[in-house]
């Protein structure tokens, strides 16, 4: 008859985990047990079991509880275009529903940061004219988040500040029944004079948010466990639609196969680190670049010296200080930049790093990729996701890339 610590450790062995054997007369032992990070705990399931394990009676609104949670769970999933704003990518447009009945706006997906703010009937009607607004007096499932409000600058200096409403918000098919949407009643010029958006869904880490005195949970994450997976995708074009898809990967859109590396939300941000990188084909140096993956920034910002070493490759290209950034002609063929990450290869063409004239008609160009020297992080925006499939993956803490 084995003794219970000797049925534990062989028990432990057998199911792969670490034990501690006692030793002779020893009367310890000692394991490692790790918890399932993926783990999306949900009170009422735990309530559920406790009761039924130890016989208590379960209340009718508690298996009504577990059951729409555990029926609905794992089938949803979201889907929803999203389209270039103008003719330099500048930034990608998709369509949001808030509100009951719904009230459609234009918004800016970001991974960069994690608010969703809007245009609202609570902005200046100077500053609101030209653009979509919600209205919360005009929703039935709004309500005020009494004392909350929000500030927020960017990287580029634009800002926006207010106050708190919860409502329903449905992108892609997939609605979040009480989403914290933040009502604009101060925005900066920069968004005032671009009226093609309407405001921001913020799909970084909830870490980021900006609402005091409690912070508030983005869209993605307040969906997440109710996703098939904790996860979505970016598939930005230049130039065409693309997607933004909620609790799957529809691998179809991609060529090559998906690389994942870990991912780093400790900042906010989706943080990760390329293994190399190269011009023209050439094959992958091995000087790793830490940056994050932000849908917001249009560009590829890195260090200087991986800017040099790909503009030493373009005849006419020089620093433009008006421009505050790297020119060339217009008419040059430029070289691709690629990077490793995941175990992939990720090769931006050549096309792809020539953004636009730097205005209407002139035979001068801007480049897509620029220096991060003044930022202190490198960042991987539209220019570099529009070469991949990008996966950005929460219950696993990851980022997976596919060449397009
Ligand atoms: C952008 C942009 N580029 O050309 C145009 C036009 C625009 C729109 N622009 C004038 C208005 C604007 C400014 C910002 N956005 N939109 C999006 C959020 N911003 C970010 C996000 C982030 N992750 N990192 C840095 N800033 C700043």
């Amino acid at each position: 008859m084995q003794t219970f610590g000797a049925f534990l450790v062989s028990f432990l062995a057998a199911s792969g985990m670490a034990a501690a054997l006692p030793t002779e007369g020893q009367k310890t032992a000692s394991i490692e047990v790790a918890y399932n990070k993926n783990y999306v705990a949900h009170g009422p399931t735990a309530l559920f079991k406790a009761k039924r394990k130890y016989g208590a009676p379960i209340s009718d609104n508690l298996r009504a509880a577990v059951a729409a949670k555990h029926s609905l769970t794992k089938r949803q999933t979201g889907s929803a275009n999203t389209n270039p704003s103008d003719s330099a990518d500048d930034e990608y447009i998709t369509s949001v529903s808030i509100g009951t009945p719904a009230q459609v706006l234009p918004l800016d997906f970001d991974t960069g940061s994690s608010d969703l703010w809007v245009f609202s009937s609570e902005t200046p009607k100077s500053s609101a004219s030209g653009h979509v607004t919600y209205s919360p007096s005009k929703s039935s499932t709004a309500k005020k988040l009494s004392g909350s409000t929000w500030s927020i600058e960017y990287g580029d200096k634009s800002s926006s500040s207010g106050d708190v409403y919860t409502d329903v918000v449905t992108i892609g098919g997939f609605s979040v029944k009480t989403q914290a949407v933040e009502s604009a009643t101060k925005v900066s010029t920069q968004f005032v004079q671009d009226t093609v958006i309407s405001g921001l869904v913020g799909l970084g880490f909830d870490i980021g948010n900006q609402v005091s005195p409690r912070p508030q949970k983005t869209w993605f994450s307040n969906a997440a466990s109710s996703l098939a997976e904790p996860l979505f995708t970016a598939d930005l074009r230049h130039q065409e639609t693309g997607s933004y898809n909620f609790g799957f990967i529809d691998t179809s859109l991609a060529k090559g196969t998906i690389g994942y590396t870990p991912a780093d939300g400790s900042e906010g941000y989706w943080g990760f680190t390329a293994t190399g990188y190269s011009v023209g084909g050439a094959q992958l140096n091995r000087n790793s670049i830490t940056g994050i993956a932000d849908t917001g920034t249009t560009l590829l910002l890195l260090p200087d010296n991986i800017v040099d070493a790909y503009y030493n490759n373009v005849e006419s290209a020089e620093y433009d200080d008006s421009q505050e950034g790297v020119v060339f002609d217009c008419s040059e063929d430029l070289p691709s930049f690629s990077f490793g990450v995941g175990g992939q290869t990720i090769t931006i063409s050549g096309d792809l790093l020539n953004l636009t004239p730097i205005e209407e008609g002139s035979s001068t160009c801007f480049g897509g990729l620029q220096s991060s020297a003044d930022i202190g992080i490198n960042i991987f925006g539209d220019v570099a996701l529009k070469a991949a499939l990008v996966v950005f993956d929460l219950g696993n803490e990851r980022l997976g890339w596919a060449q397009k």
